[in-house]
């Protein structure tokens, strides 16, 4: 089968992430200039490059937290303007820090992951209450489930911040140097999930980290594309099959 303009893509070729001629300022200081860049349904996107380049400026124009001073961006082909599927997404900042007096306990705040503002009082059922300890169970958080989330050590408040995007399955998670402050364990048990959820579970991810050695070494030594300081290395989960024009393949 060929394919030309009038033929949709396959299935697992949808862009998810457009940027296109994208710069950002905070006031006179220019941070991003004219970034392109795409990232396709499957890609795992290592986002590297020195402190200060804007990497998570970038990431937080691409979650709509900021907007570009120039150019456009589209989530899942949609302008960000209009996106409204964010439940699609599941996005982890750069340290997240709890205020200590915050009430909610380690198991409330990864649940919290499945809320999206219209289904915010919804009650949680049996099956929510499974994804949760699942999710707790791969973060190694189940022991502290109902400890207060402002009383835990930086690096376990990333591991319940890590389980709280993970709880939804969502389509592209968007990761913001994740593993700073973990302990080595835990890095290795996390990254070794996330390549697997990228190789087999049909998740598109855009990473920021100074992990040199485990970007390049999931990812390969050269960056498909850069921009300024940033670096973007880029693997896609099947990129033998996913040539088959066969829309079923990535539905399985
Ligand atoms: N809220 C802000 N107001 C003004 N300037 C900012 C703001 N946030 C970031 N900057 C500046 O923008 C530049 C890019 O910052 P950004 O945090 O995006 O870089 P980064 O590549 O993520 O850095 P790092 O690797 O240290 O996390 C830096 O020079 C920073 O000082």
């Amino acid at each position: 089968m060929t394919s030309d303009s009038s033929t949709p893509a396959p299935y697992c070729h949808q862009n998810i992430i457009e940027i296109d001629q994208v710069s950002f300022s905070y006031r006179d200081q220019k941070v991003i200039t004219d970034l392109s860049f795409t990232a396709k349904e499957r890609d795992f996107v290592g986002v590297l490059g020195s402190n200060g380049t804007g990497k998570t400026t970038l990431l937080k124009m691409i979650v709509g937290l900021l907007n570009p001073s120039q150019g456009s961006i589209k989530l899942f082909g949609e302008p960000i303007q209009k996106f409204k599927d964010w439940e699609r997404i599941g996005y982890v900042p750069q340290k997240n820090a709890f205020n200590p007096l915050f009430p909610a306990t380690v198991r409330e705040v990864v649940l919290s992951g499945l809320y999206s503002n219209r289904k915010i009082f919804r009650r949680m059922g049996r099956a929510d209450h499974q994804k949760c300890a699942d999710a707790m169970e791969v973060m190694r958080i189940t022991d502290i489930a109902n400890k207060r989330i402002g009383q835990l050590s930086g690096g376990q408040q990333q591991r319940v911040f890590l389980a709280r995007a993970l709880i939804n399955h969502p389509d592209l998670l968007i990761l913001d140097e994740p593993t700073v402050g973990i302990d080595v364990q835990t890095q290795a048990d996390f990254f070794e999930l996330i390549f697997h959820m990228h190789a087999h579970h049909h998740m598109t991810f855009l990473m920021v980290s100074h992990d040199i050695e485990m970007i390049e070494g999931y990812l390969g030594k050269e960056p498909r594309d850069r921009s300024g300081g940033i670096k973007f290395h880029v693997r896609h989960s099947h990129d033998t099959d996913c040539e088959i024009p066969d829309l079923q393949h990535s539905l399985n």
